[in-house]
């Protein structure tokens, strides 16, 4: 990592951590290397309260650049409400989440899978993923779906689709959005276990340098990485 330091009127690189007094403190990486971004989101003491029952009680954990997560408990334990606080969906009673390091934006952005696959239901596949992000051609939508599933499923309403080919729509659709972090909650449910190594490697791919966090019952399937944290 490099620090530059220059007069505020010359803006050098793109990254501005700090002002003091008439410098401004620039942290920029050399030649925009991804493998330097770092960026955290904090979750601290996060406590949440549901129909008087404690669902979430003081939760600490960070999610780093190329940190990945399996967050896991039985049915009920709260992942997915621990989702919805980091994804600022869900207030908590407790605690709070910040973002460190190279935000650019003061929320977390996400690319999400969510519990429920969240389709657009008469949409294509295709579709589902240029709604995301308009940047994508349905053509080189088509190229990203087809490392998942069978192009057969191409051009088709989402809701004509069996379940295990909406699910790896969605972990294309999470992976193709403008994002700092991922964040899946159950996404290989119905997936083989072939399947499901495929999936992983393209998640790892998409990924790059992004924090990555799985949330399921177990760990199961997740044995392609190593050194898990466990939360
Ligand atoms: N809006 C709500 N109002 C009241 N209780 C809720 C609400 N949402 C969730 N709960 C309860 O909070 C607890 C945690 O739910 P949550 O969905 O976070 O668990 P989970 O670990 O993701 O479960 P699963 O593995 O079934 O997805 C459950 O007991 C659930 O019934």
């Amino acid at each position: 990592m490099i620090y530059i330091l220059s007069a505020p009127t010359i803006f050098i690189v793109e990254y501005c951590t700090a002002q003091v007094g008439s410098l401004q403190i620039t942290k920029t990486r050399k030649c925009i290397n991804l493998q330097e971004v770092n960026m955290t989101i904090e979750a601290k003491n996060i406590t949440v309260n549901l129909d008087g029952k404690k669902v979430l009680d003081n939760v600490t954990f960070e999610i780093s650049s190329d940190d990945t997560w399996a967050v896991t408990g039985p049915e009920g334990s709260g992942k997915s409400t621990l989702v919805d606080v980091v994804l600022g969906l869900r207030k908590p009673d407790k605690g709070y989440v910040s973002l460190l390091g190279d935000y650019k934006y003061d929320r977390v952005n996400a690319g999400v899978v969510f519990q429920e696959d969240r389709l657009c239901e008469y949409f294509s596949a295709e579709e589902n993923i240029v709604l995301v992000n308009n940047r994508y051609s349905e053509r080189r939508a088509a190229q990203e779906l087809e490392m998942l599933i069978d192009t057969k499923y191409l051009g088709r309403p989402v809701c004509e689709l069996p379940e295990d080919v909406r699910r790896c729509i969605c972990i294309v659709r999470a992976c193709c959005i403008p994002s700092d972090v991922l964040i899946m909650d159950e996404p290989f449910r119905g997936l083989t276990p072939e399947k499901r190594k495929t999936a992983i490697d393209f998640i790892k791919e998409a990924a790059g340098h992004k924090g990555i966090v799985y949330v399921q019952r177990t760990t199961e399937g997740l044995e392609a990485y190593k050194n898990f944290r466990l939360a």
